[in-house]
């Protein structure tokens, strides 16, 4: 007999004359409810799942029948105040309580999500909660699902899960080492919303702002993601693509890369800033400064080439495929404002822009040269995609669409979920970043005001002076 397609009905036979009767013969056919499967379904699940809270009830009963045993029920009711209050009173015994009660009640609510979201297995077993912590977004927990069963399943399941929970969003990402074990994101909250004024994007400090010599060749801090971790970016062998619409929050992110550049004395900035005020205030640590001049953005391109080119050289000399860190310094080749070099009117300018920035980008991340391209018109006639391609690290702050979105995260990841025209115009700084290898994170970035960037203009120059060998700084 072939089994009917999961929620079909097929009409069963009757008399003629009566209207048809639907039947769902897909649905499970109930087992009958014996003593034992009543206790268990009503006594014994409900209980193991307000087992602390059940525990705590029966010390207090305890200390309370002790009270009334040795000194009557004014002494049973005075033990029982005097236990309770003692909880609540200290602070380390309440935080306590309030964490298993809420631990506990976390857990009753995903054991009925799993429930009603049927991830059950055949012998009634439910993905179970192995360790939870409390997140700025929410609660992640690290879950285990039970033998017959798959990450899959429960990914699959995920937003009627957050359906029955009433959370904003239940993201599943599969443990890359056991294939039982899944992290499960359950966000309640948007943690980048400001609850004082939603019009105003309070800054989250950079850690390294007020620190001293760095390497470009250390993860740098750029965001912290929206279940409060610190989001940090290896530079060395890689680009990046930033996009968004304006005011979204590109050169703020662009800024931390430059901070970090500026703060490693061996790093040289070649910079290219149309709009002219963005980069502006790097100058004293940049090597070259290219405005909005396309000959000179041109010649400039060229001259990295033929450094590109040198150090290729050399390593061929050497016998070497890897630059080490003697051989040559790390060029950061920030663009603010890419629309204005690869979409220029004069389009043989664009044209020749386009060709060289693709080759830099293709052929420089051995040599040492890191191209981060920032753009507000994130759309294919301004990156093109073979140089979108070609970039390892994407960074979409909000865009207006989600062509514009898929333009600067890749094809086809906005209707995967991962559309920064989702993201609240008002919460700026905020995007997906996506590095390579894994799945794009919402984040936002750490923000540096102008006294900070003047700062560490002023210690990144300081720096430069004196690893070029001036005896003062
Ligand atoms: N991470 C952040 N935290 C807090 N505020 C931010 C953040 N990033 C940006 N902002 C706010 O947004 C404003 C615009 O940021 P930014 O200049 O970086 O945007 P942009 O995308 O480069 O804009 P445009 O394309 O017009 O140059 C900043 O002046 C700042 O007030």
């Amino acid at each position: 007999m072939t089994r009917p397609e999961r929620g079909s009905s097929v009409q069963a036979p009757g008399q003629i004359g009566l209207p048809p009767v639907l039947q769902r013969p897909d649905l499970p056919v109930r087992a009958r409810l014996t003593a034992g499967s009543a206790v268990t379904l009503w006594i014994v699940r409900p209980s193991w799942l307000w087992r602390r809270e059940l525990a705590a009830l029966a010390v207090l009963v305890a200390v309370a029948v002790a009270g009334w045993l040795a000194r009557g029920w004014l002494g049973g009711l005075l033990a029982a105040g005097w236990l309770a209050s003692s909880v609540a009173l200290i602070p380390w015994t309440r935080h306590r309580a309030v964490r298993v009660w809420r631990r506990g009640r976390l857990r009753r609510h995903w054991d009925r999500a799993c429930r009603y979201a049927s991830l059950t297995t055949v012998n009634d077993r439910i993905p179970r909660i192995r360790k939870a912590r409390t997140v700025p977004a929410g609660d992640r927990l690290l879950v285990r699902v039970p033998r017959g069963a798959t990450v899959g399943e429960l990914e699959a399941e995920a937003e009627r899960v957050a359906a029955v929970l009433r959370v904003r969003e239940v993201r599943v990402v599969r443990d890359l080492d056991r294939a039982d074990f899944a992290y499960v994101d359950v966000v309640r909250r948007d943690p980048f919303a400001n609850p004082r004024d939603p019009n105003v994007s309070d800054p989250i400090p950079w850690p390294w702002v007020g620190g001293g010599q760095r390497s470009l060749r250390d993860p740098i801090p750029v965001a912290v993601d929206d279940m409060g971790d610190e989001i940090t970016m290896r530079l060395e062998g890689k680009n990046i693509l930033l996009g968004g619409e304006p005011e979204a929050g590109k050169s703020a992110a662009l800024s931390l890369l430059l901070a970090a550049a500026a703060l490693d004395p061996t790093c040289e900035i070649w910079g290219f800033d149309a709009k002219r005020v963005e980069l502006a205030m790097w100058r004293p640590v940049m090597t070259r400064l290219v405005t909005n001049d396309t000959d000179e953005a041109i010649s400039t391109m060229e001259d990295l080439i033929k450094e590109m080119d040198r150090r290729y050289e050399l390593l061929e000399s050497a016998g070497r495929r890897v630059l080490a860190p003697q051989d040559a310094p790390i060029i950061l080749m920030p663009v603010d404002e890419l629309r204005f070099f690869t979409a220029h009117t004069d389009k043989k300018a664009a044209r020749h822009f386009n060709s060289l920035a693709v080759d830099l980008v293709a052929r420089g991340r051995a040599a040492r040269i890191i191209a981060a391209l920032a753009t507000q018109k994130p759309s294919s006639d301004v990156v093109p995609t073979s140089l979108r391609d070609l970039v390892a690290l994407r960074w979409g702050m909000r865009c207006n669409t989600r062509d514009a979105s898929d333009t600067i995260m890749g094809a086809g990841m906005a209707s995967n979920g991962f559309d920064c025209s989702d993201i609240d115009r008002r919460t700026r700084g905020v995007g997906l970043l996506h590095a390579e290898g894994s799945m794009p994170r919402r984040c936002k970035s750490y923000y540096l005001d102008d006294n900070e960037i003047r700062d560490i203009v002023a210690r990144g120059a300081a720096l430069r002076r004196l690893t070029a060998g001036d005896g003062w700084v």
